[in-house]
């Protein structure tokens, strides 16, 4: 089942072309991996899929109701941000009158937590924990009002390759028990360690997808 199709799609700053013709679906239980090099245009792409960039031609539909999880490329966080990390995952639950959570809430909460391993450091502040735990706490935010999709922008590019693994080793899991993912990168090692199919955004403005065993290498890419 289609979770978001995109047909034809259109987008520009201004006079600056980004994307052109592009179509493809997010279907469920995919882990689709859209990959380009710096300035492909992934993020634009992103930004329409989550309605923040109006289309300039084609169309985005999405399945009835449904429900997203975003973690998003950037975060700054001073050392000292104030908010436990049990308090900063708890802000993306939507039906919550923080910080009076429900009992539902708080079990929600207590799973996600649980589930991302976060719970031996859930009372210390978010801007103490080191980088792969606050992406967790990025990940733990993004799903604790059990969206259907997650889309994670370059979430990995800070982390060394042990934290990448530990955080998409998460996303497989929640993967596995039927989260549909759409993460964006330019690392082609995760691309096929983690992907199920690929969407590549070329430099040229063209695209292709398909399986992720059909991903073509980065040099082939290179030398096109
Ligand atoms: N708000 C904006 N206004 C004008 N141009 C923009 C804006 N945001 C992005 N661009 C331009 O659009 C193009 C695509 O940018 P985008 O951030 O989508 O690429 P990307 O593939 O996500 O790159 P990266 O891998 O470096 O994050 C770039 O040329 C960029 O300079």
């Amino acid at each position: 089942m289609a979770l978001i199709s995109v047909d034809d799609l259109s987008l520009a700053y201004g006079d600056h072309t980004v994307i052109e013709n592009l179509s493809f679906q997010v279907n469920s239980g995919d882990f689709l991996v859209m990959i380009g090099e710096n300035g492909a245009g992934k993020t634009t792409v992103v930004r329409a899929l989550l309605g923040e960039l109006k289309p300039r031609r084609g169309e985005i539909s999405r399945a009835n109701h449904l429900k997203i999880g975003y973690v998003p490329q950037f975060r700054n966080l001073p050392a000292n941000y104030p908010l436990a990390v049990r308090d900063f995952v708890a802000l993306n639950l939507t039906q919550s009158r923080w910080p009076w959570l429900k009992k539902t809430e708080q079990h929600r909460l207590d799973r996600i937590i649980r589930k991302t391993n976060l719970t031996t450091i859930e009372d210390r502040p978010l801007g103490l924990a080191s980088g792969g735990e606050k992406q967790r706490a990025y990940l733990a935010q993004a799903l604790v009002d059990d969206p259907q999709l997650l889309i994670l922008d370059e979430s990995t590019a800070s982390l060394d390759n042990e934290m990448k693994y530990d955080l998409l080793d998460f996303v497989a899991k929640f993967q596995q028990n039927g989260l549909s993912v759409l993460f964006i990168t330019h690392d082609w090692d995760l691309a096929k360690r983690y992907g199920t199919r690929y969407l590549q955004l070329l430099p040229d403005g063209s695209y292709q997808s398909g399986p992720i065993n059909e991903l073509p290498s980065d040099e082939e890419v290179r030398n096109v």
